[in-house]
């Protein structure tokens, strides 16, 4: 399969990574990550190792079989917009929150799958990226189903060696998935505390009615994500990923935007007023710094 992977950074320069021991495929990012690994490969650490050696480039290539989408939320249009010069056979997001897939499929005439992917990945430097956890990607059509499409990619990615699913209900999947970060992102990054210290601590209850007010919305929108399942989601994945920095968290202390529009922003106008709280905390923090 001809991919290419639009948003080169961390999860992008992973999964492309990986694909690359099976397909061809062009790493679409910023230089000087580009143009180290178009002369030195990419070097692959952590939990999977090795080096590859994809295309790599600023721009998309005319043609391929597979867009696969890894930018941050806010370059979600940008990203749309470059890759509409692309003639396509698909595209996937890998990114997190909501709207991801609507905004690409406003540029694109090829089908935009939907994506949940629970890998970590950190760019170390240009060309070297560390898996920093081994996950699962499940896939398939956005509203829902089966695909051919959702069948074909899912073989590619299996043949490439990443753990994949090719699932039916992805909008439930992407809901209960916005119910974690919704309850665990942005309330470390406010906190500046790592995602174990929500589920006993003083921000408990926030990391829980942001989760439940989440699932709440998303069966407005007639998703089946009770408030227990959406509960047992949030706390397990803040115990499992105890140490960890959310990815807000990390964004905040480096001083860049974070993701919040396409997280707690998703829901805050659907009388959620924990979500619409941190979302207006988080956004204040960006304009203040400049970055919205
Ligand atoms: N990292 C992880 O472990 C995981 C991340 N995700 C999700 O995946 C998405 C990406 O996250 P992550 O990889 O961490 O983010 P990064 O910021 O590391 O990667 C995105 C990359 O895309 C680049 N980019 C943006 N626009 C363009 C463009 N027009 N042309 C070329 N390159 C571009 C960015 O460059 P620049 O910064 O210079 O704009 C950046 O290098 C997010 O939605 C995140 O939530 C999901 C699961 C795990
Ligand atoms: C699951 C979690 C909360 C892990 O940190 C995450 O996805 C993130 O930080 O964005």
């Amino acid at each position: 399969m001809d991919v290419v992977v639009f948003g080169a950074g961390s999860l992008g320069s992973l999964v492309g990574g990986l694909l690359a021991l099976e397909h061809r495929v062009t790493l679409v990012g910023r230089d000087p990550h580009v143009r180290r690994v178009r002369e030195a490969g990419l070097r692959m650490e952590g939990a999977v190792e090795g080096i590859v050696r994809p295309a790599a480039d600023t721009a998309p290539p005319p043609r391929a079989d597979l867009a696969v989408v890894t930018v941050k939320a806010f370059d979600t249009d940008d990203a749309g917009r470059k890759l509409a010069a692309c003639d396509l056979d698909a595209a996937l997001s890998l990114q997190n929150g909501l709207g991801n897939e609507e905004t690409l499929a406003e540029h694109l005439d090829a089908p935009v799958l939907a994506g949940a992917c629970t890998y970590g990945a950190r760019l170390l430097e240009p060309g070297r990226v560390e898996c920093t956890g081994v996950g699962e990607i499940a896939l398939g059509p956005r509203e829902g189903g089966r695909s051919a499409l959702a069948d074909r990619v899912g073989t590619a990615f299996e043949r490439a060696g990443l753990v994949t699913v090719v699932a039916d209900d992805m909008p439930r999947r992407q809901w209960e998935k916005l119910a974690v970060n919704a309850g665990i992102n942005a309330p470390t990054a406010l906190a500046r505390v790592p995602n174990g210290a929500l589920p006993d601590g003083p921000a408990r209850e926030t990391m829980r009615a942001a989760a439940r007010e989440v699932a709440r919305a998303a069966r407005r929108r007639g998703v089946d994500l009770p408030d227990e399942t959406a509960l047992a989601s949030v706390e397990r994945v803040a115990g499992d990923t105890a140490r960890n920095t959310s990815s807000m968290r990390r964004d905040v202390e480096r001083g860049r935007r974070t993701e919040v529009d396409r997280i707690n922003g998703v829901v805050a106008g659907d009388d959620a007023p924990v979500n619409a709280t941190l979302a207006a905390l988080v956004r204040a923090w960006e304009r203040e710094r400049g970055l919205r």
